[in-house]
């Protein structure tokens, strides 16, 4: 079979990846980043909240441990859009001049919570700051700063992929200088790991023409699996959790996802093991590796399909299972900025061998008028 003929759009995004992180690093100079947040507010964050939907808010997930490594802010969360929203204390909003932080992620910047989560940080005398694609959506008009990402135009983005490594690269320098600004980094360490950021995606090129190939191959017996159960944990379960969005956004497949030790406790119980994929994300120096190792011995005894995506030697697991040894990051923190790829090609080639179309719009029951269940949602300050 000649993969040509299934060619689709998350294929051709993570070929593009590589060179595409680089185009955004690239923007992310240091005018427009001193332009989006003023000194003297970085200064007084004392608190950060990272909020979003969808793949927005996996990309908080995914930057998280840059923040707290070098953002110097002792406090930072991850949030649910509807947690933060709806359920954060009021309290905990302005208690202190422009804290917490509250980065908003939205590309389209239409998605009503994103708007709300603006509103919700204004109202409270919290800061607020948008990273988006769109300077004119309702989301960066509620918003006291934006981010700008400037994705090249015209270009294919849907379903998400470069926008997800598009909002990745934003806030990993949205992180970097933050932590230069407050003195966390020095400027030589400042440059060496946005410089790393550029050459981890590069170093991901030369192999992309084999990923691309074994993916058609997988995709061709996993596509028919009754399910794909992802596994990471911290950053990696934003890898973990993308690749099961992808699933459901190219063919609505059944997916589920979870961390390591849960897994153990839970995901294990799922019936027929055999029928079930099984997609791990892992590194040698994740501090939980020994334990994803002991996971993923009871994977084996149940003989469920398993496709493992780490910086490690494929020696470390189970000859059955499928390694994509990815490479080493200079920095552990950058990992999550591309391992998501090889289940990108997969879910693609899923979809395109299925004859399904992306977002279910082969279907009328799935086709809305404007995603009204995500964008005409009431807005609403608690
Ligand atoms: N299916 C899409 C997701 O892929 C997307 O991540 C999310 C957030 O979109 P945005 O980043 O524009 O707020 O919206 C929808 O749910």
């Amino acid at each position: 079979m000649d993969k040509m003929q299934f060619d689709n759009a998350m294929a051709r995004q993570a070929r593009l990846a590589p060179g595409f992180v680089r185009t955004i690093v690239e923007s992310m100079g240091y005018d427009k980043l001193n332009n989006a947040l003023p000194l003297t507010e970085i200064w007084d964050a004392q608190q950060i909240v990272i909020t979003g939907c969808g793949d927005s808010w996996l990309a908080g997930i995914a930057a998280r441990p840059l923040f707290e490594s070098v953002s110097g802010v002792k406090n930072v969360q991850v949030m649910r859009n509807i947690e933060f929203n709806r359920y954060m204390d009021k309290g905990q909003l302005g208690f202190s001049p422009n804290t917490p932080l509250v980065i908003g992620i939205s590309i389209s910047g239409t998605v009503s919570r994103v708007v709300e989560a603006m509103e919700r940080a204004q109202h409270y005398g919290a800061n607020s700051l948008l990273i988006t694609d769109d300077p004119d959506s309702p989301a960066a008009k509620a918003a006291r700063h934006v981010l700008l990402l400037d994705m090249p135009k015209p270009g294919e983005y849907g379903p998400g992929l470069l926008s997800y490594c598009a909002s990745v690269s934003a806030l990993m320098c949205l992180a970097l200088r933050i932590g230069r600004a407050r003195g966390f980094i020095t400027d030589g360490e400042h440059k060496k790991m946005v410089q790393a950021i550029v050459d981890y995606a590069a170093s991901y090129a030369p192999l992309i023409e084999e990923m691309d190939q074994r993916c058609f191959e997988l995709a061709g017996t996993w596509k028919d699996l009754r399910c794909v159960d992802f596994v990471g944990d911290y950053a990696d379960y934003a890898t973990a959790f993308f690749g099961s969005a992808k699933i459901l956004e190219t063919y609505g497949g059944y997916t589920t996802y979870d961390d390591s030790e849960d897994w153990c406790h839970i995901n294990y119980f799922l019936r027929d093991p055999n029928t079930i994929g099984r997609v791990f994300i892992t590194n040698s120096d994740t501090p939980s590796f020994n334990r994803v190792k002991e996971t993923l011995v009871a994977v084996d005894q149940l003989g469920s399909p398993c496709i493992v995506v780490t910086d490690a030697d494929k020696s470390e697991f189970a000859d059955r299972f499928e390694v994509f040894t990815t490479p080493k990051a200079p920095y552990s923190w950058l990992s999550p900025l591309m391992q998501h790829l090889p289940y990108d090609f997969i879910s693609g080639y899923s979809a395109e061998l299925l004859g399904v179309e992306n977002f279910r719009r082969d279907n009328p029951i799935y086709v809305e008028q404007g995603g009204t269940r995500i964008r005409q949602s009431k807005i609403t300050i608690v």
